[in-house]
């Protein structure tokens, strides 16, 4: 039985008269890795700001831990919050960064900040302006990592950070997650590389929730069907089609839902192929623009 840790209902955020969310509903349960996904703009750091009590709603229902995030002491310390782009004090260095942590993380551990550094090659007595880009978001990591806060939240922490060092994000999230079950929450771009990572996916887009499902269900949730224009037309006629490309005689279409058996028997008889669709290319497919329409709010704009 797992525990809700944030619940939101009709959850809405505007700035002016832009709605960057836009009542939405959602729940994070304990001890899972959410991704937080969507396209530039979609409403995803707003979020985890309303979550982490940075920002008020302008309407609906928000609690973390059983209560509003915003000036409640005893919910804030419970969560920790890496953004994109950190700012530190003037003249602080990563060490003076991992001495003040467990003032403000009481899970923090210290030895396994060690390690990180040591993992991530990150100078401890370098003035953090003085960083390279990687190496500003490597800080940022280790706080995430080894705050190891009931709710942690990772807004694109890796900026600047090479494929070596963020796998091992990747490795050292996952082999610490064993050990220290938590809820996190990850918001990324880079979704091929954290598809197998996440449990459960929140897809936004213009402030609203497209999926919000467990990763397992979506993985293989969508199939690609490509082979002679006819056959892929006649085959995917009463299906829901999320994605359609074509050239010549040629088509390949995106259906949402799981083919059984018969279905895939049949679709070798039609000379079809079928290939099941990644985390990203679905991600593309729910929120690729449609090229003759502008959007809802731009239209109102
Ligand atoms: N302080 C602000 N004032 C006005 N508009 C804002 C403000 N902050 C964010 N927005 C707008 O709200 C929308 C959502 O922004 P948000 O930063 O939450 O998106 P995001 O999904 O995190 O995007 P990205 O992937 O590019 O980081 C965007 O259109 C953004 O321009």
């Amino acid at each position: 039985m797992t525990a809700t840790v944030a619940s939101a209902k009709g959850l809405t955020k505007r700035y002016g008269s832009f709605t960057a969310v836009d009542a939405v509903d959602f729940t994070l349960e304990e001890n899972r890795i959410y991704g937080l996904l969507g396209r530039n703009g979609a409403g995803k750091t707003t979020i985890m700001q309303l979550l982490t009590g940075q920002l008020f709603p302008n309407a609906g229902e928000l609690e973390v831990f059983g209560r509003a995030p915003a000036e409640h002491a005893d919910v804030l310390r419970r969560l920790c919050f890496i953004a994109e782009s950190q700012r530190y004090p003037e003249d602080f260095m990563p060490a003076h960064v991992f001495k003040a942590a467990p003032w403000f993380f009481e899970n923090w551990d210290a030895a396994f900040a060690e390690r990180l550094v040591a993992d991530f090659r990150l100078p401890l007595k370098r003035r953090i302006k003085k960083l390279s880009r990687g190496q500003l978001s490597a800080v940022g990591v280790i706080v995430g990592l080894a705050s190891r806060a009931p709710m942690t939240f990772f807004d694109e922490p890796y900026l600047g950070l090479d494929a070596v060092a963020r796998h091992i994000f990747y490795d050292r999230l996952l082999e610490d997650y064993a050990e220290h079950p938590r809820t996190i929450v990850l918001s990324t771009h880079l979704i091929d590389e954290v598809a197998n990572l996440l449990e459960h996916v929140i897809l936004i887009d213009q402030g609203r929730i497209l999926l919000d499902r467990d990763a397992e269900e979506v993985r293989g949730s969508a199939t690609t069907v490509a082979g002679a224009r006819a056959a892929v037309d006649a085959f995917t006629a009463d299906r829901p089609v999320i994605g359609r490309e074509g050239l010549g005689g040629l088509a390949s279409v995106t259906i949402d839902g799981r083919l059984d058996q018969a279905e895939r028997i049949r679709a070798a008889e039609l000379g079809l192929e079928l290939a099941p669709v990644s985390l990203q290319q679905l991600i593309v497919h729910l929120t690729g623009t449609d090229l003759a329409g502008s959007t809802e709010q731009e239209k109102a704009a």
